[in-house]
């Protein structure tokens, strides 16, 4: 691999936005006291982009950034069912994209095992860095060793001082603002931020200059924070709300339509912070495959070969990060004999949620290329049976490639539309639905997310994940004794595909109930967002972000499918559930087995006849 890659995967901690410089160019005086300065400040912690951008993309087909293959996938993004377009993998890694320059730098630590596995001594090269530090002195300066030493330190001490000046200052102008009063912001002209119609239409034809964009964001999102206090007076919050979402699109890349989409989730200094986080690479891990090594001998052996790694986070026993390789990571030995998968941390959460035991029966519904799969087949150690499915067979090759080099020995690889069972299979302990999804939460491995799906493949996309987990519902055998879960689990963040889903699932399913998903940390789910309600145990849902967890954006959730006679009982004794909004079917079959689908309109109509044939039978005339 050859590069450094020092971002440490945190047990969640903010993501560190990049450093940048540079100045924008001011209006007026006032503008330069009240905001200009503010603006240097924050185009100084982010990070640097072209002098120019591109112009906005106005509709995923004009889009200037849509390369030929982009355009490729374009088309094949229409076949929403099972194509590779629609498909984002958290599993599979670029592991040429993180570049050096983007990643700060770190001193490797000491590894600790949070398994009770021996800490090790060899993960610091701390002499190799200090080596090379050395070596930056030149060779015809005849000074001591030690003088040189002195002279580097005192070089890095003033270039310390004068990041700490910068900050100092940064922070001056911080408070300077937020000293204003509002009778002097109303002084202001109303120009001072937003852009007058002319500097628009300038920035249509010629593109914007990336800085002024950058400054004018990081400006609306401070008057965002303190409206009453620091909007111009003719101005309303939609004006700012409004031209912070252009420059969102314009300056990051992103369809007007998917930047409002995404900004409406956060507040506006959160949803800085995530666009920001899409930006930079994720940190590459691995999971130690537990079925053939254990993490800690995983370690020696890749440092052996010149691997600078480190034990993710105390919150799993199985993940390792990678800094720094000499050798390509995957295609090592170990890598060969399937002693670990490539996998981004993010999708181990899903498979902790379901937590598989041993000799349950387990069926994960999309599977390939199997990163979960084999975590799976893991944590059950090969026993019981895993239903590895996917309706894409060309997938299926890696699936099937990736299960016999991991040792997977209880697994059974099918290619079916998920839709499909239980009618194919059912009676599972345990399903895993992986929904394949729009991609919002890898933006960072895939840019193209940014300009390839339109409004109608969002809608398609929610319909068929809808469709998904019911049948995933259905295939639950209510009365397994270790069991009866299913996890739904999107790398997408947007409130359609994740919440939207589940909470349709509560609704059609009143045997289905809410709970907590086992995992120590992530946001909680929506229960309510830009007027959609939710159930209002959607809480027990997690999601997970780039900027907050330093990870790829997920979603995970977990139910617990009940027998329908306990809620048939239950809502005969007039025990109703709160989270029944009276759209749930009542099922009236007799040996409790799955259906292989609920429709309404179906049972609307069944129980009308059934009303009809009891108004008959009472001699009242029955209704239409
Ligand atoms: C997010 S990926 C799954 C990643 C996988 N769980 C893993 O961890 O490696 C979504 C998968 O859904 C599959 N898929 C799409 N439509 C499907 C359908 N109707 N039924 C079953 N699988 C489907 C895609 O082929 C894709 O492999």
């Amino acid at each position: 691999m050859g590069r450094k890659s020092k971002q440490k995967q945190q047990d969640p901690t903010p993501h560190q936005p990049r450093q940048a410089h540079g100045t924008r160019v001011t209006k007026r005086k006032a503008k330069e006291v009240a905001v200009g300065n503010a603006s240097k400040k924050s185009k100084q912690s982010n990070s640097i982009k072209q002098a120019k951008l591109p112009r906005k993309p106005k509709d995923p087909e004009s889009s200037p950034s849509i390369h030929s293959s982009d355009e490729e996938d374009l088309e094949a993004l229409q076949d929403l069912g099972s194509d590779d377009a629609s498909i984002h993998d958290d599993d599979e890694y670029d592991l040429d994209a993180a570049s050096d320059d983007d990643m700060p730098q770190q001193p490797p630590q000491q590894l600790v095992f949070s398994d009770e596995e021996e800490d090790s001594d060899e993960g610091s090269d701390d002499d190799e860095e200090d080596e090379e530090d050395d070596s930056d002195m030149s060779d015809d300066d005849d000074r001591p060793v030690k003088e040189k030493l002195s002279a580097k330190k005192s070089k890095k001490l003033d270039e310390l001082a004068l990041l700490e000046a910068a900050d100092a200052e940064a922070e001056m102008i911080r408070t300077n603002i937020s000293t204003l009063q509002p009778e002097e912001m109303a002084e202001l002209d109303d120009d001072m931020v937003l852009p007058t119609e002319e500097d628009k239409e300038r920035e249509a034809v010629e593109g914007a200059d990336a800085q002024t964009v950058y400054g004018r964001i990081r400006d609306i999102v401070r008057i965002l924070g303190d409206l009453r206090r620091f909007k111009a007076t003719n101005r309303s919050r939609a004006d700012y709300t409004q031209q912070l979402i252009a420059d969102i699109s314009s300056y990051y890349g992103y369809t007007p339509f998917l930047a409002e989409k995404l900004f409406s989730m956060f507040s506006p200094d959160e949803a800085i912070a995530f666009f920001d986080a899409n930006e930079t690479p994720r940190p590459v891990t691995i999971r130690a495959n537990t079925l053939k090594t254990r993490r800690r001998d995983l370690a020696q052996a890749l440092i052996n070969r010149g691997v600078s790694l480190e034990p993710i986070g105390k919150w799993t026993k199985v993940g390792l990060q990678i800094f720094d390789s000499s050798v390509p990571v995957g295609a090592t030995p170990e890598y060969l004999a399937g002693h670990y998968m490539l996998q981004s941390p993010s999708s181990f959460l899903p498979v902790m949620a379901l937590d598989p035991q041993p000799n349950e029966r387990v069926l994960d519904m999309a599977s390939a290329p199997g990163g979960k799969t084999s975590y799976m087949s893991a944590l059950m150690q090969n026993t019981g049976v895993v239903f590895a499915n996917d309706a894409n067979a060309a997938r299926t090759k890696s699936l099937s490639a990736n299960v016999h080099r991991l040792g997977c020995k209880n697994v059974v690889v099918c290619t079916y539309d998920g839709r499909q069972f239980p009618k194919v299979i059912g009676g599972f302990d345990r399903v895993l639905l992986d929904a394949p999804c729009s991609g919002t939460g890898v933006v960072s491995k895939d840019q193209s997310v940014k300009v390839n799906k339109t409004e109608r493949d969002f809608a398609l996309l929610s319909h068929l994940q809808k469709q998904l987990i019911l049948c995933a519902i259905d295939s639950i055998n209510t009365k397994s004794s270790t069991g009866g879960y299913v996890v739904y689990s999107t790398c997408s963040v947007t409130v359609d595909e994740d919440e939207g889903v589940v909470d349709y699932a509560l609704r059609k399913r009143p045997n289905v109930k809410l709970v907590h998903t086992g995992l120590e940390f992530g946001v909680e789910g929506f229960t309510n967002i830009t007027g959609k309600k939710f159930h209002k145990d959607m809480h027990l849902t997690r999601r997970f972000y780039p900027h907050v967890h330093n990870m790829e954006g997920f979603f995970v959730s977990k139910l617990h499918v009940q027998p329908r006679s306990v809620v048939k009982n239950k809502l005969a004794q007039g025990e109703k559930d709160d989270d029944d909004s009276g759209k749930g079917v009542l099922v009236d079959d007799e040996d409790d087995q799955p259906d292989v689908t609920f429709n309404d309109d179906e049972d609307k109509e069944l129980m009308q006849k059934n009303q009809r044939r009891k108004q008959k039978a009472k001699g009242v005339k029955p209704s239409k």
